[in-house]
């Protein structure tokens, strides 16, 4: 198989189902980075909703920290400024204020009165105000007239917490003036405890509550409370609370999205793509292969069809006649050309037997001799037979065949040409005459007597039994040939030949050597000699008073009419015996010929044995 043959391209290199490959990959990585996007954003969705809900209750906490300020300032303004006992009622205040460690009153700004006093005495006179101890939140609260918040700060007392300052103010309208401020104290980490941000870091959360400064770069975070762990992309909430805003940053302690979910479905994914690719693989080698079949079967096609086309060429144009017979060996097929040789259509063969076709004897003879091939399976070839032409003429052909099987080997029927070989056997026939009969007479000639007599000379050999030899001459037949012409002649020749053979048995061989020569040869005699010599002396008489009949020859005279001429005519007939190989076939026809010319010498009309035989 040449390289380039359409063999070797039916095999699909792996690189042609790479688009598949890549088409599948782009479309599972988009799918998967939607569904990882999606279930990222879910989970952000539930961070942020989770971030809401504790920001919501740190809101809560504080606020309600703050406002354990509000009845003390509605004492100290029911007091217009002095109230009494205000120890008492913020220490009974504090227990219902979560978050709230401590309450304070400053009038104008310093500290006078906090509770509880004992861990917070070191507070008491401090300037909020003004000095080195004022406090930004204080000052904003007065100037605002607003509740602030400080962020949670290290306290001199000590730990950490944000403390709220409350400005009071007495009266009303343009009487109304600054009394000083109620501040509370919100310890961290406790005023978280209630928001409950442990419950993040166990859900595996790390959480980050921050805020801004204010006064300062917006960028720099400060933290408040923090899980500890790192934050990665966090969702932050803000946490609203008096004078800012607080900020709760979420993240999964472990990252968003599930990275062994990612690998599983990268890996499906990948195998998706795989499969993909091998799918593409395959339906396109099969589709190949498919093409591949279709075009091998359509050259096949076009070549039976040129290959059937060749054949009826052949069958239309050629002398000898095509056909083929079934497994009962009727005629399934005949080609044109029979009609040319038997004058039957291929039509009205079909169905038929060869065997119909022949003489009964020549069907059964041709069915004999081709029952063992037959039964072989096996071909023949130049099987001559007669067949019966379409008007009885009988036709010689010589048949050659070859049997169909199918692929378990079973006999189909056979296929073959018939060979119309009759005018070739007549020729061979004419031929033969020619050099074996006497063209005139057909009686056999010279070389044909000869060959019997040599088998003659064999059988007497073993018989023992003696054969004769006759030679004879007409006599005078030159006049008749004179007179009347050689036609007549002739015509004299054929009734000599046909009575001289009415003289002898079917078994004994009239020959003609040419001219007015004809030669018999009587086969077997007998044992004795004596018996023989007369048993041949006795067919000679026989012949000479045969031919000494009159003949009644018919000719055609000068004016054109046939006229009959009475002839009469006798030979000369000179005869020997012969048993075996005693001598050759030339030495005893030479006996006889000088036996026939001792009858001529003896006056014509009579027979002579040779001298040796009629010295016995
Ligand atoms: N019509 C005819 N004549 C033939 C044929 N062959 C030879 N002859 C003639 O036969 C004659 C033979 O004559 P011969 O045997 O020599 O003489 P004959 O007249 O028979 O005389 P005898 O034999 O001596 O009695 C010749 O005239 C030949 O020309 C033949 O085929 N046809």
């Amino acid at each position: 198989m040449s390289a380039g043959s359409p063999e070797n391209n039916v095999k699909l290199p792996w690189r042609k189902a790479m688009p598949s490959f890549l088409l599948t990959a782009a479309i599972a990585v988009t799918v998967i980075w939607r569904s990882e996007a999606e279930s990222i954003a879910d989970e952000r969705q539930v961070a942020e909703r989770m971030a809401v809900t504790h920001g919501a209750a740190i809101r809560r906490n504080i606020e309600r920290a703050l406002s354990a300020t509000y009845p003390l300032a509605a004492l100290v303004r029911q007091a217009n400024g002095t109230p009494a006992n205000v120890e008492q009622l913020a220490g009974e205040l504090l227990p219902f204020y979560a978050g709230a460690s401590a309450l304070a009153l400053a009038p104008d700004g310093i500290v006078r009165i906090i509770v509880p006093e004992a861990e917070n005495a070191p507070v008491i006179g401090t300037d909020l105000l003004h000095g080195p101890t004022r406090d930004k939140e204080a000052i904003r609260a007065r100037d605002t007239a607003t509740l602030t918040l400080t962020p949670p700060v290290q306290l001199v007392q000590g730990g950490v917490a944000a403390i709220g300052r409350l400005p009071v103010h007495l009266g009303s309208g343009p009487d109304r003036k600054f009394w000083g401020l109620i501040s509370v104290l919100i310890r961290f980490p406790d005023v978280l405890q209630s928001a409950d941000l442990d419950h993040l870091k166990a859900e595996g959360y790390a959480y980050h509550l921050w805020r801004n400064d204010p006064d300062g770069d917006f960028r720099v975070h400060h933290t408040i409370a923090t899980s500890g762990d790192p934050l990665i992309d966090p969702v932050s909430v803000a946490v609203p609370i008096p004078n800012g805003t607080w900020m709760l940053s979420v993240s999964p302690v472990d990252g968003w999205g599930d990275p062994l979910n990612l690998v599983m479905k990268s890996a499906l994914g990948l195998s998706i793509c795989i499969l993909a690719a091998g799918l593409h693989h395959s339906i396109e080698s099969l589709r190949r292969e498919r093409a591949e079949v279709e075009r091998r079967i359509e050259l096949r096609t076009r070549e039976l069809a040129r290959s059937e086309q060749r054949f009826r060429d052949i069958a239309h144009i050629s002398a000898d006649w095509i056909w083929e017979v079934d497994a009962e060996g009727r005629y399934t097929f005949a080609s044109a050309s029979v009609r040319s040789l038997l004058d039957y259509s291929p039509e009205e063969l079909l169905g038929k037997t060869p065997f119909e076709l022949m003489p009964p004897d020549e069907a059964a003879r041709v069915s004999a001799a081709l029952a063992e091939t037959v039964a072989a399976r096996a071909p023949f070839r130049d099987l001559e037979n007669i067949v019966l032409h379409k008007n009885g003429t009988p036709m010689v052909t010589l048949t050659s065949g070859t049997p169909i099987l199918d692929d378990e080997g079973k006999l189909l029927g056979y296929r073959g040409v018939d060979r119309d070989i009759t005018a070739r056997r007549k020729l061979e026939e004419q031929i033969r005459q020619l050099a074996f009969l006497d063209t005139l007479t057909q009686l056999p000639n010279r070389r044909l007597f000869t060959d019997r007599l040599n088998q003659a000379l064999a059988l007497t050999g073993r018989s023992a039994c003696y054969g004769a030899l006759l030679f004879m001459d007409l006599d005078r037949f030159k006049p008749l040939n004179d007179e009347h012409g050689h036609a007549v002649g002739d015509l004299l020749l054929l009734e000599v030949a046909e009575r001289l053979k009415r003289c002898v048995r079917e078994a004994d061989t009239v020959a003609r050597f040419g001219g007015d020569e004809f030669v018999v040869l009587i086969g077997a005699l007998a044992t004795d000699r004596a018996v023989s010599l007369a048993h041949a002396a006795a067919i000679a008489q026989d012949m000479l008073e045969s031919l000494s009949q009159p003949y009644h020859l018919r000719k055609r005279n000068d004016v054109g009419n046939d006229i009959t001429i009475e002839h009469h005519c006798s030979a000369s007939i000179g005869v020997t015996l012969f048993r075996g190989h005693e001598t050759t076939v030339e030495a005893l026809l030479q006996r006889a010929d000088t036996a026939m010319y001792r009858a001529k010498a003896a006056g014509r009309n009579t027979v002579r044995f040779a001298e040796s035989d009629e010295a016995v």
